[in-house]
């Protein structure tokens, strides 16, 4: 936790004062943070920052299942703030979780404390790797469990990270295949969407738009707030995506969302310690890796 506290003190201010005016006047870039440290923590190494600089080396972002991703600008914004003040001893990574805390904090979740010491990789970034690691949006119950367990979660910290989707929005094309299912597949009866909410989808969403990756869907009532109001929303079967409204029906989740939906300390306790294991997945630490001088650059 005071991993920076010879080189740099501040590190922690110059975030928070640094996002705090963007928070102010853009909404949609505290969920576009959390989302990113997800992105990001199949290594949570800053390799979502690295652009593409050769043809034969494409970046994360060339993943489709990158598709939705925004403000990593923001995290090399923040970066040169804080080289202005130590340079070359932060490193993307730290600030990219850093600044995923700040998101849920100024979003009226709680505050968390992150241990630091992240080094950023120094490796090309794999679009491959991406693709493969990163769940689809179809993804379900069994799916996203593994994914999680997998980082040491416990089930219970497994829906507490999911209700991340307590802020922001999801783009049309995500939930085409929910809304526009093949014939029989609604009769077996999988995942079960209140009509109403289904038939406002229906029209936000329409299926032959050529603008469904533009046009999109809050995720639930109170998207700038971190609230459990997903919880609340995924069990009146107004769940946004497969994952929201799968939890509710899934013998191994169920419970917990109901007790999330009318308990939001538990859910905020829960999401703290599952926020901890995410954030420290699959870290480099020590000599390996770099520092990066600029986050989009590997040199
Ligand atoms: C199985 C796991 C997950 C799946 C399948 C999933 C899927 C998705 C999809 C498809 C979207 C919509 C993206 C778009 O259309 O722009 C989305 C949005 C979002 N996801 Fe997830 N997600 C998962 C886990 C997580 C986790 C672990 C976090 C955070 C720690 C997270 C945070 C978010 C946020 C904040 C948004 C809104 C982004 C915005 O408004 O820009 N998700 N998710
Ligand atoms: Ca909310």
């Amino acid at each position: 936790y005071n991993f920076y506290e010879e080189s740099c003190p501040q590190l922690e201010d110059i975030v928070s004062t640094g996002l705090h005016p963007i928070f102010l006047s853009d909404p949609t870039s505290a969920p576009a943070l959390l989302r990113l440290l997800f992105h990001d923590c199949q290594g949570c190494d800053a390799s979502i920052l690295v652009d593409t600089v050769k043809a034969n080396r494409l970046s994360e972002m060339t993943s489709a299942k990158n598709f939705g991703i925004r403000k990593r600008d923001l995290i090399g914004n923040l970066k040169t703030l804080v080289e202005d003040e130590c340079p070359v001893q932060v490193s993307c990574a730290d600030i990219l979780v850093l600044a995923a805390r700040e998101a849920v904090a100024s979003s009226w979740g709680p505050l968390i404390k992150v241990p630091l010491g992240r080094r950023d990789s120094s490796a090309a970034p794999s679009y491959q790797l991406a693709d493969s690691l990163l769940p689809p949006a179809t993804t379900g119950v069994d799916e996203m469990l593994r994914i999680f367990t997998g980082k040491g979660m416990t089930v219970e910290e497994s829906v507490a990270i999911m209700g991340s989707h307590t802020l922001g929005s999801t783009h049309c094309l995500n939930i085409l295949n929910r809304l526009y299912k093949p014939e029989g597949v609604e009769a077996q009866g999988i995942v079960l969407m209140d009509p109403r909410f289904e038939a406002f989808l229906r029209l936000t969403c329409p299926k032959w738009s050529l603008i469904s990756n533009i046009t999109s869907v809050l995720n639930d009532v109170t998207p700038t707030v971190f609230d459990n109001h997903y919880y609340m929303k995924a069990m009146g079967g107004r769940g946004v995506l497969t994952i929201d409204a799968e939890m509710v029906i899934d013998p191994r989740t169920a419970q917990i969302v109901e007790h999330f939906a009318t308990n939001q300390d538990d859910f905020f306790h829960a999401f703290s310690t599952a926020f901890l294991k995410l954030s420290s997945s699959g870290v480099l630490t020590g000599d390996q890796g770099v520092i990066r001088r600029k986050c989009n650059v590997i040199d």
